[in-house]
């Protein structure tokens, strides 16, 4: 068998309660290098809370999160963008007022914030510095198809382009790993079909990446392995078809449902 792809995420046997309530109860998920990775599960099963705890918003209640072989538990948000993570939201953000452009140079802040404050003092460095961001910014515009809209205010977004928008924000800071929370959530088709096509070509690139997704066609489409989680435990892990043809995984489905 063939060894398998060196961890770039690691969680091992993750518990997080609120108040006594176990949202995550003993969640261990290994993400590969390269690897594309379905996270599904019904409604409440503790998928984001997962997210969260990866991304370092929300500290776990035990276990351990490794990133790029660092235990990092207890590390900040911003440390771990550091260490290569980015993550999207169910629902984006984005600051309305601001133009399309700013919006995605907030991404390279969230990585370069400290040291772009270091810089503050040495004047042409940092004009250096705006610039080859701004350039970057650019690129990845039009990498996500929204060059058109760089000096629109966001808010004149739609809720597909808004998922663009802040997949752009994201790779300003370069990340290895990519967590995408349910990418196709109140998406039109053919936004749709885009934003599969630049999580399909971010892969080929070599990013890694975790996607929740309730939407199994795209999972199928983009996954090789799934792991399906349900009250905040792992409850089947395999190909696409075989997760969802588990009986587990359905029943945790007609439960949730009832
Ligand atoms: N900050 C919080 N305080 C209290 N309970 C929370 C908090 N965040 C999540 N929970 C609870 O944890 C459980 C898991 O929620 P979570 O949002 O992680 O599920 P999910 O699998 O992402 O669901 P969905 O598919 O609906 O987004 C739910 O019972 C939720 O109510």
């Amino acid at each position: 068998m063939a060894e398998p792809a060196r961890a770039v995420i690691d969680a091992r046997e993750l518990v997080k309660s609120f108040q006594g309530n176990v949202a995550v109860g003993g969640m261990s998920l290994r993400l590969g290098e390269g690897e594309m990775v379905g996270l599904i599960g019904p409604n409440g099963a503790g998928k984001t809370t997962l997210f969260n705890l990866i991304a370092g918003s929300l500290k776990p209640t035990s276990g351990e999160i490794w990133i790029g072989g660092r235990e990092v538990s207890q590390e900040s948000p911003e440390r771990r963008i550091g260490r290569g993570v980015g993550r999207t939201f169910q629902i984006p953000k984005p600051f309305l007022e601001m133009t399309v452009l700013e919006n995605v140079l907030v991404g390279a802040q969230a990585r370069d914030g400290e040291r772009l404050f270091a810089n503050f003092l040495r004047f042409g460095h940092v004009r250096q510095q705006e610039r080859l961001a701004i350039e970057k910014a650019r690129a990845l515009l039009e990498f996500v198809t929204l060059s058109g809209l760089e000096g629109q205010p966001a808010k004149v977004l739609s809720g597909g382009q808004r998922k663009l928008l802040e997949l752009a924000r994201i790779l300003m800071a370069d990340p290895q790993a990519i967590l995408l929370d349910e990418p196709a959530a109140g998406v039109n088709p053919a936004l749709l079909e885009t934003i599969m096509e630049r999580v399909l070509d971010l892969n080929t690139q070599g990013k890694s990446i975790l996607l929740i997704e309730h939407n199994m066609d795209m999972v199928s489409r983009l996954c090789t392995r799934v792991v399906a989680m349900a009250l905040g435990k792992p409850l089947a892990e395999g190909t696409p078809a075989d997760v969802a043809s588990n009986p587990d995984v359905i029943e945790a489905y007609l439960g949730a449902a009832a």
